[in-house]
């Protein structure tokens, strides 16, 4: 059998089974989704990041390609108490390690105690607890990945939708997962996908209704140029975001972000809606947070279990966003209306913008 090590920060090698060799590493995290690992498996929010699934089995419904987020599997390193043939088939030919017969119970509660921490990874016929402690040494902390939006998001604008007559929406691409350009699609608006780093005149040459700033890995600091654009364009133009958008639009308004001990990462986290009091299920993949809205924003929605920030939304300024997924996949698909309200408000604004007839 294959030999696969996992070095932890804490001093700790796991010594699991090998399903997919390599070596890697990574910020050690985990998802308590019972469904969806193609999903979490393609999601650009993932990467740098070793994910660990807490359900124990992972593959049982098979590997279907529609199913993914983006083109490529994002994890550098992929852990699970049992893997299925079809998943280690699929990681293997990814080149992206999986480990597996792990005490995945025990890793959650290592991270839950002692917070997301970095790790090595080393799997294959001749690889030694060495080479994943090797691995651990050489890994940065999520942090110090300053160029990681180079690493996810399209080198040049993409449209989809040119024929749609809804709205047009400039989709700043953090990391975007496929799931929200299709959720807008779907709502007829034309979506212009931009790269992570695009010019204020790159966004005015697409004038679009709203600018969207998609999710993402790491910490929204890294993504200076996003955070400039809001500031640019939030006077005229409307505002949302998802997950890392949610981020670097507080960024972007006086407000700040932080570290999360060890974050939100599942299908089943609940949400408070502070106006109407519904409370929602959401799906969550984040390991940073809105620390203080700042002036310009207010808090419209809170996490039920640490009453983080998963809601916000312009004062003076048409702004949306939420930390959560509202485009699901995986997930629930209580939230998905968040697309209609972006939109209902891209299309309120525009309509001002037509001059009166008489
Ligand atoms: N899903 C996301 O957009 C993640 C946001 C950010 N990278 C975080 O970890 O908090």
């Amino acid at each position: 059998m294959t030999e696969a090590y996992v070095a932890l920060e804490d001093g700790r090698v796991l010594e699991g089974r090998g399903r997919a060799p390599g070596t890697a590493r990574g910020e050690l995290v985990f998802t308590t989704a019972y469904t969806g690992y193609e999903e979490s498996l393609t999601d650009p929010s993932y990467e740098e990041q070793v994910l660990t699934f807490s359900y124990p089995l992972i593959g049982n419904y098979g590997v279907r390609e529609e199913r993914f987020e983006d083109d490529r599997v994002h994890p550098r390193a992929a852990l699970a108490k049992e893997f299925t043939e079809d998943v280690a088939e699929w990681l293997e030919s990814e080149g992206v390690p999986a480990v597996d017969h792990l005490d995945t119970r025990e890793v959650v509660t290592t991270i839950r105690d002692g917070g997301a921490m970095k790790c090595g990874i080393a799997v294959g016929e001749d690889v030694t607890e060495e080479d994943a402690k090797e691995q651990l040494e050489q890994c940065e902390a999520m942090s110090d990945h300053t160029e990681i939006g180079a690493q996810v998001s399209v080198d040049e604008v993409e449209v989809h939708g040119e024929d749609n007559d809804g709205e047009t929406v400039a989709l700043v691409d953090c990391g975007a997962k496929g799931s929200i350009v299709d959720s807008l699609l779907a709502r007829n608006a034309t979506v212009h996908v931009l790269p992570h780093d695009a010019s204020v005149a790159d966004v005015e040459a697409v004038d679009p209704d709203v600018l969207f700033i998609s999710n993402g890995p790491g910490d929204p600091v890294n993504f200076e140029q996003a955070i400039t654009l809001v500031e640019e364009f939030v006077e005229d133009t409307p505002v949302a975001g998802i997950c890392l958008g949610q981020q670097i639009v507080a960024e972007a308004l006086g407000g700040t972000t932080e570290k999360m001990d060890f974050g939100h990462r599942g299908v089943n986290q609940p949400v408070l809606d502070l106006e109407s009091g519904q409370v929602v299920m959401t799906t969550q993949n984040h390991g940073y947070t809105v620390a203080e809205p700042g002036e310009h924003l207010e808090i419209t929605q809170i996490n039920v279990n640490d009453d983080t920030p998963e809601g916000i939304d312009g004062i003076e300024y048409d702004v949306i966003t939420r930390q959560y997924h509202p485009e699901a996949n995986p997930g629930p698909e209580d939230t998905l209306d968040f697309f209609d309200s972006v939109l209902a408000m891209a299309d309120s604004r525009s309509e001002q913008a037509v001059p009166a007839d008489d």
